[in-house]
């Protein structure tokens, strides 16, 4: 394998529905201002070039094999083709198209797994959609999980980080509903969760001694017991334990005045108790270019932050400047 082809990344087609599509050739389209690694799209060739036709864009579409990825990359979109067509109207999601978005997430993983390319950055899915049409994962996040346990027979333990320069932000419980968050927080998930961010803040992100600070789960982190008592039975023993394992740890910290900015400067990711407690924030300080990173994976993954639009696709109006943080990281972190 050429050190070149090693540097590509494989970014997912996504929803096809979504802005995904729009924003790979918007992506590619920027590749040099921004200087964008050298990435492929495992997508339909002819459905690509047919969005990009649409707006009216100039991106050659090349199929490529995937050692010619970074000398295709200059002059023309890099594409793997997957085994199905694709065709879909922007904003009308289906689930008739599952099966190109489930390809071509497994196909990524594969040829990542197989050496072949650093990392895999994903467009966004609908989740919903691919329910409809019988996927049995909640997202992204324990699919990717799941495809490399299948590989390698290794209980992989997926931890989802949405990470900016501002501000970390890992939620430990992820995509379950809100009042199923207490029986699932346990003491265990706390700290096999700090564990596993702590060691890729280190081996990953070359933080040596990253520092942690972790959120209550009830207002005012539990009022000494008097609003909620998870505070004090579950996440206080399991800081303890993580700071016993060296690791530097506060909390569990108010979640309401852990985020302005000294309180940020004091930490380098936060640990919410769920998937909103950390998103609103990261969403808020830093949604065009924060990053959604799988952490505890035996492979390199990345995201934008944001999901599929259906509100927007198809007009032309979405920024690409999530996923083009999202190709920077990934190749970043495909380096370590
Ligand atoms: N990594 C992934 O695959 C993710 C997928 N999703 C999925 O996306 C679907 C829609 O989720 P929503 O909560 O509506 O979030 P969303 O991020 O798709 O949209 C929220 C709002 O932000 C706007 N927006 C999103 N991305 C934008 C961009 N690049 N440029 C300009 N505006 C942008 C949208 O127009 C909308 O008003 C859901 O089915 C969810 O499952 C959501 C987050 C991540
Ligand atoms: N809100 C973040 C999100 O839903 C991302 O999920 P995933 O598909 O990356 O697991």
């Amino acid at each position: 394998m050429s050190g070149l082809n090693q540097r590509s990344l494989l970014l997912t087609q996504g929803d096809p529905a979504g802005i995904g599509p729009e924003l790979s050739l918007r992506a590619w389209l920027q590749r040099k201002e921004h200087s964008l690694p050298p990435f492929a799209v495992l997508s339909d060739p002819k459905f690509l070039e047919r969005v990009a036709q649409g707006y009216g864009w100039k991106v050659p579409v090349k199929v490529v094999a995937i050692e010619e990825i970074g000398t295709v990359f200059p002059d023309a979109l890099p594409v793997i083709p997957l085994g199905v067509t694709v065709s879909a109207q922007p904003g009308q999601p289906n689930a008739a198209h599952a099966p190109s978005v489930i390809e071509s997430i497994e196909t990524a993983v594969r040829l990542v797994r197989a050496g072949a390319a650093s990392a895999v950055v994903t467009n966004p899915i609908a989740k919903h959609v691919l329910y409809e049409a019988g996927f049995r994962h909640p997202g992204h996040t324990e699919f990717l999980a799941a495809l490399a346990s299948e590989a390698d027979g290794h209980a992989y333990h997926p931890v989802m980080m949405l990470w900016s320069e501002q501000l970390a932000v890992v939620p430990v419980t992820v995509h379950i509903p809100l009042s199923k968050v207490p029986a699932a927080l346990t003491e265990e998930l706390i700290v096999l969760t700090g564990r596993i961010v702590a060691r890729e803040m280190r081996e990953r992100f070359g933080i040596a001694n990253p520092r942690l600070a972790v959120a209550g789960l009830n207002p005012h982190a539990g009022e000494n017991g008097a609003m909620g008592t998870e505070d004090g039975a579950v996440i206080a023993p399991a800081i303890e334990t993580l700071r016993r394992e060296g690791i530097a740890v506060a909390g569990p910290l108010p979640a309401d005045t852990m985020f302005h900015a000294r309180a940020r400067s004091l930490y380098d990711a936060a640990l919410a108790m769920y998937h909103d407690q950390a998103l609103i924030p990261i969403k808020t300080l830093a949604f065009d270019e924060a990053v959604n990173v799988t952490l505890g994976l035996p492979f390199v993954r990345t995201s934008p932050d944001h999901g599929t639009a259906f509100d927007i696709a198809g007009k032309g109006i979405a920024r690409p400047d999530s996923l083009m943080a999202a190709l920077k990281l990934a190749a970043r972190l495909g380096r370590s």
